[in-house]
């Protein structure tokens, strides 16, 4: 068996034209929605995420703000930059890029975002309402493999999911999406204190690698058929690498690779939340 690719790039594209027509007819009723992006020091992926999201919004047509700090920013520097963010009318949601540098906390920086202008969906209050299963912006990757997945036709009702990784971006939130009523799957969440990962991912219909180790996931480790999502990016010297080995295209029946499958959603998935919040704010305007 030779699995078949999830080309998360193609219904990337498809979102973007899809959100194109939603935020002209925003920009028609002089509600424009605005993203911008926090990113602190020089890690060269981080810039190259950051590149993206101002590009993405360019195609669809949504304005962007881009805040960029210095390595050495301190606590009261950043917090004065998001305050800026909060008050800023042009902004109508933003978001904080992750990791910051050693000395900046991830965490206390996203509870300093408006709940209302969080584009990634990551401000407590807005994991708190994802676990009470109340409306809310979704974390981007969480909701671009539900999307990514709905998109091909793979039901997740009653499916086995097993999500390899419990950090904040992925892991944990996919859980909780997974099991809301109206995606009714199983999950099972493994991480570096699960015994033995294999037993866990063999009996999964669909394995979501998001563990940040290069060739983790191999075949011998899912069952024949399984649907495999590699969130895994790791730079090497020979390039990307994924969690997913070459070995699991012989025996999963589906594959969203790295690059390719689930980081063009994640970037899509940011731009649906700022125009779902736009379009929120401009049918009720006393919010
Ligand atoms: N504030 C946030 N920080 C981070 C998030 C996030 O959702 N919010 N997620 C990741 C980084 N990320 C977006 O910020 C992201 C990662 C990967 C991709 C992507 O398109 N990947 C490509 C490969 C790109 C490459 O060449 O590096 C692919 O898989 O095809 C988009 C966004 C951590 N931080
Ligand atoms: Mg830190």
């Amino acid at each position: 068996m030779t699995a078949e690719k999830l080309d998360g790039k193609a219904a990337a594209s498809a979102i973007k034209a899809e959100l194109a027509e939603r935020v002209a007819a925003l920009n028609a009723r002089g509600r424009a929605p605005g993203l911008a992006t926090v990113l602190v020091g020089d890690d060269p992926g981080s810039h190259s995420y950051v590149r993206g999201k101002h590009r993405d919004c360019e195609q669809v047509g949504i304005g962007s703000i881009r805040v960029d700090l210095p390595a050495d920013t301190s606590w009261e520097e950043l917090r004065a930059a998001i305050g800026d963010l909060n008050s800023n009318p042009e902004c109508t949601g933003y978001i904080v890029q992750l990791p910051l540098p050693e000395h900046l906390d991830d965490n206390e920086a996203l509870s300093l975002i408006d709940p209302s202008k969080d584009a990634d969906g990551l401000h407590p209050v807005n994991l708190g309402r994802l676990v009470l299963g109340q409306d809310g912006p979704l974390p981007c990757t969480p909701r671009g493999i539900v999307e990514l997945l709905r998109r091909n036709d793979v039901d997740l009702h009653g499916a086995e999911v097993c999500v390899v990784g419990r950090g904040t971006t992925v892991g944990r939130p996919l859980g909780l999406l997974l099991t809301r009523r109206s995606e009714n799957a199983t999950v099972t969440l493994c991480h570096t204190g699960t015994r033995d990962l294999a037993a866990h991912t063999k009996r999964a219909d669909i394995v979501v690698a998001a563990a940040g180790r290069p060739g983790l996931l191999t075949g011998d480790m899912l069952k024949p058929g399984a649907v495999v999502l590699d969130v895994g990016i790791t730079r090497t010297d020979a390039g990307l690498k994924g969690d997913v080995d070459e070995s699991a295209w012989e025996v999963a029946s589906k594959i969203a690779p790295v690059p390719g499958g689930v980081g063009p959603m994640t970037r899509a998935m940011l731009l649906s939340n700022v125009v779902d919040r736009a379009e929120y704010l401009a049918d009720h305007p006393e919010d």
